[in-house]
């Protein structure tokens, strides 16, 4: 096997691979499989945005003529694609099981998160002011100028982060999810645990797995388990996640010769959220259209931006206040074949040596209420900050 490509299918479980993480390197865990990746053989050049699936595509097979067994490339597409990806071949690629085994833990108990004291906490917009981005939102939708829009904010903390320690807490915690740290150069890195799976392909087949209308969890079990059966039985919330379905299956059907789509949601849970989800699958046409064409043709979806696409970008635009970066965008990787997982960007913080940005959005549509989104919002950022011990940092700011 050439040295570029170790696959440890058959001797590791994924909490080989995490614990091996360190920064610098690039994790990706899914419950399909594990990749640690380290170096950069080549970095894919900025490009017409339409043209970054076949770029990626010309530099894989490039790497396939020159010897490579499999090439791979990994990273993250900004929610704005029209600004530069971060994609890049690794110098060396170790594959891993995937963390759905029931026989295999994802980490052994992961260290736990030392308290340390944080300043210069900013949030962006401020509660109040997110409460008015709703308010403004549920006026456009009123006029029909939306369906649905996905509002968001930022947090930024000044903290030090032990990132191998962060990767086994979110891994351990996220075993039916992505867990992720993708190397952004410069001491900056991309880390999160997101529960949405935006495309998958293995050989003819594809997945997404959208999820859209959510609800805190409850630390009473009798009462968690009430918010969980009313959430799938909430029109407000099935009209939020019809929108993402529709517009799911309606990117995916060019490509697919046949489409199942199931017609109720399910729900997923996370250690915070309940979520409806629905797990679409098909079968392509083509084999040469990879996973990453497939998945920059469904972002942005309804469940980061909203309905109609374009009205709903601009009005982000207008009232977020805060460049989105890659939270909201796509990460994950593609081989040469055209296999590979893209989730969603979400649950996520950009890290660099003392300063940490986390973000979160909710969906708005008609019957939302903006203080509910508001604490939507703050339970969803609770991911990463419980992962960190945090939490505390909400307490003024929710
Ligand atoms: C935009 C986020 O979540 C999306 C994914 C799942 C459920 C969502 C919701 O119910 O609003 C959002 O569409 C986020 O977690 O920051």
């Amino acid at each position: 096997m050439n040295d570029r490509l170790r696959d440890t299918a058959a001797l590791a479980w994924p909490v080989d691979l995490v614990e091996r993480y360190r920064p610098g390197m690039t994790l990706f865990a899914s419950p399909r499989q594990t990749l640690l990746t380290e170096g950069v053989e080549s970095r894919l050049p900025a490009c017409d945005p339409s043209q970054l699936a076949q770029a990626a595509q010309a530099m894989l097979d490039d790497a396939r003529n020159q010897g490579w067994p499999l090439p791979v490339l990994m990273g993250a597409v900004p929610f704005a694609s029209e600004k530069p990806a971060e994609l890049y071949m690794p110098a060396l690629v170790t594959i891993g099981p995937g963390t759905n085994r029931p026989d295999a833990p994802v980490t052994r108990t992961p260290p736990p998160a030392e308290r340390q004291p944080v300043s210069k906490v900013l949030m962006t917009p401020s509660p109040a002011d997110y409460r008015r981005n709703v308010t403004l939102a549920l006026e456009q939708i009123e006029a029909r100028q939306l369906e649905k829009v996905v509002l968001s904010r930022s947090l930024s903390v000044e903290a030090r982060v032990d990132l191998p320690g962060l990767m086994q807490r979110l891994a351990a915690r996220n075993p039916l999810g992505y867990t992720f740290a993708i190397d952004l150069g410069t001491n900056r890195h991309l880390v999160g645990a997101s529960p949405e799976l935006l495309l998958s392909r293995k050989d003819r087949l594809v997945r997404s797995h959208p999820l859209a209308g959510s609800v805190p969890r409850s630390a009473d079990p009798v009462e968690d388990r009430q918010r969980a059966a009313a959430l799938l039985e909430s029109g407000k919330d099935l009209h939020e996640h019809k929108l993402v379905v529709d517009a799911v299956a309606a990117g995916l059907r060019p490509f697919c010769r046949e489409l199942e789509v199931p017609a109720r949601p399910s729900l997923v849970c996370t250690q915070t959220m309940w979520h409806l989800g629905t797990e679409i699958r098909g079968e392509l046409h083509a084999l040469r259209t990879s996973s990453l064409e497939l998945a920059l043709a469904l972002h942005p979806t309804p469940a980061v931006c909203g309905h109609p696409t374009a009205e709903a970008r601009d009005f982000i635009e207008s009232v977020e206040g805060f460049d989105r970066g890659f939270f909201t965008g796509l990460t994950g990787w593609c081989d040469a074949d055209g296999d590979g997982e893209w989730a969603v960007t979400i649950r996520c913080a950009e890290v660099s040596e003392n300063q940490l940005t986390l973000y979160a959005g909710a969906g708005v549509v008609a019957g939302s209420v903006p203080a509910s989104e508001l604490a939507e919002t703050s339970a969803k950022l609770r991911t990463m900050l419980g992962a960190m011990a945090l939490e505390s940092v909400l307490e003024d700011q929710s």
